[in-house]
């Protein structure tokens, strides 16, 4: 039985991360100016506040501007969007980050179409999401997580996807649509498949590249992969794990990991996959905007 690859998120992270540190120090010797992050959480979500912190951390690793407010559960949305205006016109703010998901009393749409675009470094404003799905990726900033994900695509299989498979199980604005749209581009025969998709096994059964963004514990089995194909296992799924001791959690993707090791050709684990991108992506996306907004765009798109 040969063992699948298996897809380093951390490591590849760290390729990624060390290239935006590099590209940071040269925007501060040459403008004098650092890249600056703001990351709003409102609410006390146990995950949410760790995410926002390993945010914080990695920007102030990176020696970028990071600003971190948190807010009461209670915050009124007007509050909110109030603050939002206030960093759209701070000079020193190049990416806002508002942390999902809000309070059901916020509504957030309202508060993402607020972030002026250039500053919308989730890539979740119309104007982002207009100008990836009609094929000017170079001009915006793309979600994180689908970014994250097409990188440990490329890292894996090279940089020509085109032709293959594609089945995208989920479409959250979040990460489903906008990996289809990225996978598309990268001339991918790209299905979308969500809860009311027939015969689901068969549908994946089809793929040369699987991404599980469905957000159900080891929903997608072993048995439903083909031989070979490479699988990007988003999800994020928290279980009781009382063999650890009392009160204990284990993390699990979407995807059944033991039952695919015996015939994929490459799988991300979780955690260690995709999480690790989704969090380095947002700090190439405060660059990339920091540098258009100080008037040095890259010619191409760093990533
Ligand atoms: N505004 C946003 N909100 C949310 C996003 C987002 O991209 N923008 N994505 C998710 C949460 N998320 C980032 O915010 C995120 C999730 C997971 C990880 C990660 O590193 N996971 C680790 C495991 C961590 C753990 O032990 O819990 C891993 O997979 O190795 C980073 C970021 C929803 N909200």
């Amino acid at each position: 039985m040969t063992q699948p690859t298996l897809i380093d998120g951390k490591a590849i992270a760290a390729t990624v991360r060390d290239e935006i540190g590099r590209r940071a120090s040269e925007l501060l010797a040459s403008t004098g100016k650092r890249p600056g992050l703001a990351v709003v959480l409102v609410g006390e979500d146990p995950a949410s506040e760790v995410y926002v912190r390993s945010k914080d951390r990695t920007a102030n690793e990176l020696g970028f501007h990071s600003v971190k407010h948190t807010l009461p559960a209670s915050t009124g949305e007007s509050h909110l969007l109030e603050l939002i205006g206030t960093l759209n016109d701070d000079p020193d703010i190049h990416g806002i980050l508002v942390q999902l998901p809000l309070p059901s009393h916020i509504d957030e749409s309202k508060v993402l179409r607020l972030i002026k675009p250039e500053k919308d470094v989730d890539g979740f404003h119309p104007v982002n999401v207009g100008l990836l799905t009609s094929g000017e990726k170079d001009h915006a900033l793309i979600p994180c997580t689908p970014h994250g994900s097409l990188i440990l695509l490329k890292r894996t299989l090279g940089s020509d996807l085109s032709g293959l498979n594609a089945v995208v199980v989920g479409r959250s604005n979040i990460v489903g649509k906008p990996m289809a749209s990225l996978l598309l581009q990268e001339s991918c025969t790209v299905t979308v498949a969500h809860s009311r998709t027939k015969d689901l096994p068969d549908v994946i059964r089809a793929a040369d590249i699987v991404v599980a963004a469905v957000g159900r514990p080891e929903m997608i089995r072993g048995d439903w992969i083909k031989r070979g194909a490479t699988v990007i296992d988003v999800g994020i799924n928290r279980l009781p794990a009382p063999e650890k001791g009392e009160g204990k959690t284990r993390l699990v993707g979407d995807v059944a990991f033991r039952e695919c090791q015996s015939h994929v050709g490459a799988i991300t684990p979780v955690p260690g996959g995709v999480g690790p991108m989704t969090i380095v992506m947002l700090m190439a996306n405060t660059l990339t905007a920091a540098r258009r907004q100080l008037g040095f765009p890259e010619d191409k798109p760093i990533f």
